[in-house]
């Protein structure tokens, strides 16, 4: 019997890390998840076919972009094939039997720190240090044996790593999110998104960016996100990506046709469907 390959999916971080929950989330169980521990290395991955999608954040509701993300979407051109938003509740794990008093040092990935701000402000005397990973920092406060370290990650990665969930739901607001794309490499649009992510970089000149929003509107689409990233080597010059969602595709269709004629670098990194935020 002919056995059906399971699909590879490259991840920023190790098992039981929000890249993990993402991927399975999305895809379901039955996946072979990649560790990988950049941003950096995930791209290769997917890039040297050692995996045929990528989960990447891109964005966070607290903690806001993860900037160095679209620098690499412009430089790999993967396409983006999907999208999800996932709950993110951030813990602090520490060896059974510690106190807070006795904590010196916290470690964890700095979106997680970011979000946890207002937490970690209230400490005295503890000093932040930033890694790859939240279940990586777990499995160090595992790995050091000491009573003064702990880790911001999830509740899968304190059962794996056999610590205690010193202080739950340390994150700055309950209403937290990660977005995640799904991405892999370049291939035709299957035309049944109801969103679309581009990117392009307009004129220096009065109106030239409204011009183009004012577009997306008489079009009936729905602008979700805008980001400005700076065009390297070019000061004061940026590239604008932005989301937008539609009803009819037609409208998506015919403003890509008009804008074309006015924007430089357009590039469309995928259609895909809209990823719904569960508020419970
Ligand atoms: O460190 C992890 O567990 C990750 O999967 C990375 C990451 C991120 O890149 O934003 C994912 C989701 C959370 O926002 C915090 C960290």
């Amino acid at each position: 019997m002919k056995r059906i390959k399971e699909i590879s999916v490259a991840i920023q971080g190790i098992a039981t890390c929000f890249h993990e929950v993402a991927a399975h989330t999305y895809f379901g169980k039955g996946i072979k998840t990649v560790e990988c521990l950049s941003f950096h290395a995930l791209c290769e991955s997917l890039k040297k076919e050692e995996t045929d999608f990528a989960v990447m954040a891109i964005e966070n509701s607290i903690a806001g972009s993860i900037l160095p993300n679209y620098f690499l979407l412009q430089e790999y051109h993967f396409s983006i094939v999907g999208e999800l938003y996932v709950p993110i509740h951030m813990h602090l794990l520490a060896l059974p039997g510690v106190e807070l008093t006795d904590l010196t040092l916290i470690e964890s990935h700095p979106m997680a720190i970011r979000q946890c701000s207002e937490f970690l402000h209230s400490l005295n005397n503890v000093t932040i240090v930033e890694s790859e990973d939240t279940a990586l920092s777990a499995r160090h406060v595992m790995e050091l044996q000491r009573k003064n370290v702990a880790a911001i990650a999830n509740e899968f990665a304190a059962k794996k790593f056999g610590l205690q969930i010193l202080k739950r739901r340390i994150e700055t607001h309950k209403k937290n999110f990660t977005r995640f794309l799904v991405l892999t490499r370049k291939q035709p649009v299957a035309e049944l998104g109801n969103k679309a992510s581009l990117y392009f970089e307009v004129s220096h000149s009065i109106g030239s960016l409204a011009d183009i929003l004012t577009n997306f509107k008489k079009n009936q689409l729905n602008l979700t996100k805008i980001q400005s990233i700076p065009i390297i080597g070019r000061p004061q010059e940026y590239l604008f990506h932005v989301d937008v969602e539609w009803r009819d595709r037609s409208g998506f269709e015919k403003s890509i046709k008009q804008v074309s004629k006015h924007v430089g670098n357009l590039n469309v990194l995928g259609e895909y469907k809209k990823g719904k935020i569960e508020i419970n």
